[in-house]
């Protein structure tokens, strides 16, 4: 009876998805879009920030006036986070609710940008597109927000230049246990600054932070390179992530041990008509599969708009919505409701229930190791003995040798990569605490990181052993976090699924 139902529930997950949830995220999109165009419009995102800063103010101070006994945490319920935690810590904590979503100020002639947390990478980098800049780095699922990115980690394909997300940052307003609002930039209040990301909001919650930006241009030129044999791969890619005058974007798809395609972009104004693809309309493949049509054609070259590049993986969840909606690259379905396309991930979140997260934790292998680049070879090896999923994201990033909780072995920055593997296990008789426990060890062994996002199954020794805890315990002391914020590690280990 048990396994009917996970079957029916597995199997037919698309009805419900496809009658009830498709329109229902395309009803919230629209929503969310007109209420930033009038909140924009209105001017009045400037003044209310501080508004807003000072009810925040309030609920700390209440709080420390109650005892402050309880712990902190942001209000933001889990099922918003685009995350597989369910953020059940969050029941026993005290919440505090920051309803912080606008861009404050766009600053071209210091080339920066000043947001909110909440701000969604679909909504900053359409807001900044239409002026004709971007962030340096713009993780590419629509709602990843600003906060979370900054108190967590964001990479894209142009982070082999630029490094992670909270290298493009420049100052974070924050507010401290004791309710008083600080802002720190790399020169003023540097120890706070470099701890801040990776903390998870376990040090104070971030008001606004400053990023910088870039002009943008319209389209990018994107050469893919597919590659037959590993050692071939990994000598491209390894060229492409660390020459003196790099591409802008670098990224690789692996399709099997020995099969990728390797991709390099730049900017452009200037494209050939004729070569023009704009893989963003509703219509067209699933990035990874049209990319996996190069294996077969053999090298070749596009430009793609720069809004539909950023957000390419967007409309598939990279390749996860496979396992939701089997026909979803179907082109039928494509032209008919392809435009109702992603389901929100809230949404699918909300609406997942004890069974299907479950078979998720049970069946489903969803994790981002960040590995120095040159462990990449042994990496796909390992990978492909333990779990077997493809495709395998790559995407290098220059991990800059700045205090904190993650930086690299050596004394100066080096380049790693963000191996992401998001799938169903091929390997016969794949256990989940076991396998992912064997891949945290191979990560720790090599000096990289797990994202944080996924689930953690290391103890905390093991997470001290990862994630320098120096810096991070200094700030906690020095900061009177221990009552007022949880560890970090409580917040992101495994068990706090539950
Ligand atoms: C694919 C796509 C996805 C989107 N996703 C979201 C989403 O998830 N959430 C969401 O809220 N919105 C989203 N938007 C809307 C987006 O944030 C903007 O509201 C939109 O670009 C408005 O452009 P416009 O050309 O209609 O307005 P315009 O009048 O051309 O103004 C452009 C926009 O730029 C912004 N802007 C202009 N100057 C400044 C300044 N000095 N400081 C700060 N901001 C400034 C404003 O937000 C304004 O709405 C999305 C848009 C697109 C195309
Ligand atoms: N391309 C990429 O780089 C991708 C990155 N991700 C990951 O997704 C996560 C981001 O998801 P998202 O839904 O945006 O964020 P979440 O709501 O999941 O937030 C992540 C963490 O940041 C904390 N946080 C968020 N906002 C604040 C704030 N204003 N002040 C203090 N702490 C805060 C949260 O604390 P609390 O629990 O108290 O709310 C939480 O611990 C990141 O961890 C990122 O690594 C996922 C996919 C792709
Ligand atoms: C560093 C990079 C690029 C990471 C990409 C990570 C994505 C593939 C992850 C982030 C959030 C994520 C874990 C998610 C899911 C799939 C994989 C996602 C999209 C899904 C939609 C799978 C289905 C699940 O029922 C559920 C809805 C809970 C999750 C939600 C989060």
């Amino acid at each position: 009876m048990g396994n009917l139902l996970e079957n029916i529930l597995i199997n037919y997950r698309w009805i419900f998805v496809c009658f009830f949830l498709l329109p229902l995220s395309t009803i919230y999109n629209v929503w969310f879009y007109a209420r930033n165009w009038l909140i924009f419009k209105l001017g009045s995102a400037p003044k209310q920030h501080n508004l807003r800063v000072r009810d925040i103010q309030r609920q700390v101070k209440e709080w420390r006036a109650a005892g402050g006994k309880t712990p902190m945490c942001t209000g933001r319920p889990g099922w918003l986070t685009m995350s597989l935690r369910l953020g059940q810590y969050k029941k026993k904590l005290h919440q505090i609710y920051l309803p912080l979503m606008d861009v404050l100020d766009i600053d071209t002639s210091r080339q920066i940008v000043r947001v909110e947390p909440l701000v969604t990478m679909g909504q900053l980098s359409a807001t900044l597109l239409s002026q004709g800049w971007t962030l340096p780095v713009v993780p590419e699922l629509d709602d990843l927000t600003v906060g979370g990115l900054i108190n967590g980690t964001g990479v894209e394909t142009s982070s082999h230049i630029y490094g992670l997300f909270q290298h493009i940052c420049v100052s974070y307003e924050l507010i401290l246990s004791d309710g008083s609002v600080v802002t720190c930039t790399k020169d003023n209040e540097p120890d706070l600054f470099y701890s801040v990301p990776w903390a998870h909001g376990t040090l104070g919650f971030l008001l606004s932070a400053e990023i910088r930006i870039i002009p943008a241009k319209k389209f990018v030129h994107l050469q893919y390179t597919p590659t037959y044999t590993l050692d071939d791969f990994i000598k491209k890619f390894t060229y492409e992530s660390t020459r003196k005058d790099p591409h802008q974007f670098v990224e690789a798809l692996a399709f099997g041990p020995d099969r990728s395609v390797l991709m390099v972009a730049d900017m452009t104004d200037q494209p050939d008509p004729k070569k023009i693809n704009k893989i963003g309309h509703y219509y067209k493949p699933w990035f990874y599969k049209h990319v996996e049509t190069f294996l077969r054609k053999g090298p070749s070259e596009e430009y793609i708009p720069l809004q539909d590049y950023f957000h390419r993986h967007t409309r598939s969840l990279f390749w996860q919505l496979q396992y939701i909606i089997p026909f979803g690259n179907n082109q039928l379905f494509r032209y008919f409701l392809g435009w109702l396309m992603p389901p929100k991930v809230s949404l699918l979140k909300l609406t997942q229930g004890e069974t299907i997260r479950k078979l998720y934790e049970e069946h489903q292998f969803i994790q981002d190791l960040m590995i120095p680049l040159n462990s990449l070879k042994e990496a796909i090896g390992v990978l492909h003995d333990t779990v077997k999923i493809y495709p395998i994201w790559l995407c290098p990033f220059l991990l800059h040798a700045d205090p904190g909780m993650v930086h690299p072995q050596q004394d100066s920055g080096q380049m790693y990569v963000d191996v992401g593997l998001y799938g169903e296990p091929q390997v016969m008789g794949y256990q989940a605490a076991r396998d992912t426990r064997k891949m945290e060890a191979y990560c720790r062994k090599t000096g990289g990181f797990q994202m944080l996002y996924a689930d953690s199954y290391m103890t905390k020794d093991e997470f001290c052993e990862m994630f320098d805890h120096q810096l991070y315990d200094k700030m906690r002391e020095q900061l009177n976090c221990k009552s007022a914020f949880p560890h970090v590690y409580d917040k992101v280990g495994r068990k706090t699924l539950l």
